[in-house]
């Protein structure tokens, strides 16, 4: 049976989750999926890193605990040293999950070409090299016959991405609107319950829905991405990040909830796509108060939703989780399942 050896670069909520998936569920896993999963390195720029061609110790590197203590103590080293590790280690699939970086999605871009440079695939929930290097990385991992998957960089485990793929040929996509920020709706929500601002990024935090810094969850700058990502992949776009109109939740009162939910509305951040009819496409993301009998406005909590304009079936909407540690973890695991599929077609069309 097949055994994929995979690298964590960052060993934070969601590598960490797939870490314990494994380390927990990998005779499971292995028996219905028909391949087995073996961690040969880890990095993180607060653990520092690991390499064990024969297998790391999961168990033993989930005690680890930031700040506390570093892989140096455990036969490793205290820096990440991404580029070495990504290059040299005997890995077949890089699994990429450090933080986003909004503006120029550094340095996981670069965590990403040294992988596909060095025969690795790499499948990724981190937006920005998607949103900002899509194109780029995709044509690469393609020259050098590998794999570049991102499913959870849009509504995590939600498999929104491949759903639309498969859907849409044959059909013409006029365009999109969706939720799609986790940690934004489950603020608005918690705000409507009566939570201070304050309180609910916390407990979205608490929960790991936000990213690291929460003001992009807030000022729109996630779902910015997000927006990129869906516009690029799914309407052939070729947008870049200042195409995308961006506003977020901040300036949003408990008294406009109120006053909203007092005309029968609910405000929602809402992320925008459509074409033109000149062929270009329009993109933006802006706070919206949409009326109770909108299809997104009963979207809860981390929940998101994205519903299609299509030619021949109306509107088809995704829904599911939006945000979640488990949940962007499924979204990696579905990547590696969706590798290990590719393979074994090219194998049996040999
Ligand atoms: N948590 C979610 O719900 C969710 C959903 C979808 C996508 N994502 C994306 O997945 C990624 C990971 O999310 P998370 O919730 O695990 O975040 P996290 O903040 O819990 O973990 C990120 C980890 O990466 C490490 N890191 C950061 N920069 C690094 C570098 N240069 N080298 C090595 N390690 C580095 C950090 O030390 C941290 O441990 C982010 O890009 C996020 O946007 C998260
Ligand atoms: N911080 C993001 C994670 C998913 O990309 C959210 O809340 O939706």
């Amino acid at each position: 049976m097949t055994t994929y050896d995979i690298a964590l670069i960052g060993f934070g909520g969601v590598n960490r989750t797939l870490a314990e998936l494994i380390a927990t569920r990998g005779g499971e896993l292995r028996r219905d999926l028909g391949f087995g999963l073996r961690v040969v390195a880890i990095t993180d720029l607060r653990l520092g890193s690991l390499v064990r061609g024969e297998g790391i110790d999961l168990e033993k590197a989930l005690r680890l605990v930031p700040g506390a203590a570093t892989f140096r103590d455990h036969g490793g080293s205290a820096e990440a040293d991404n580029e070495r590790i990504i290059r040299t280690c005997p890995a077949d699939i890089i699994c990429e999950a450090t933080f986003t970086n909004p503006t120029d999605g550094e340095p996981a871009a670069s965590h990403v070409r040294w992988a596909l440079d060095s025969g690795k695939s790499v499948c990724t929930t981190n937006k920005g090299p998607v949103a900002l290097h899509g194109a780029e990385l995709k044509a690469m991992a393609r020259q050098n016959g590998l794999h570049f998957e991102f499913e959870g960089a849009v509504m995590s485990g939600t498999p929104v991405l491949r759903f639309a793929k498969r859907l849409f040929p044959g059909l013409s996509l006029h365009g999109f609107e969706g939720i799609l920020n986790g940690t934004s709706n489950y603020v608005l929500g918690r705000m409507e319950d009566g939570l201070s601002f304050d309180e609910a990024v916390r407990e979205a935090q608490q929960r790991g829905y936000a990213e690291a810094d929460p003001t992009a969850d807030i000022d729109g700058y996630d779902v910015q991405l997000k927006v990129l990502i869906l516009a690029n992949e799914l309407l052939g776009a070729n947008l870049t990040l200042a195409d995308v109109k961006r506003e977020g939740i901040s300036a949003l009162t408990p008294g406009d909830l109120r006053q909203a939910g007092s005309e029968g509305r609910r405000w929602k951040l809402v992320g925008s796509a459509r074409r033109n009819p000149d062929g270009t496409v329009t993109a933006q993301v802006a706070p919206a108060a949409l009326p109770l009998d909108h299809g997104l406005a009963g979207v809860s909590g981390a929940n998101n939703a994205v519903s299609f304009s299509t030619d021949l079936l109306g509107a088809v909407t995704v829904a599911g989780p939006g945000a979640g540690r488990m949940e962007t973890a499924y979204a990696l695991l579905s990547d590696i399942i969706a590798m290990h599929e590719a393979r074994s077609r090219e194998t049996a069309n040999a």
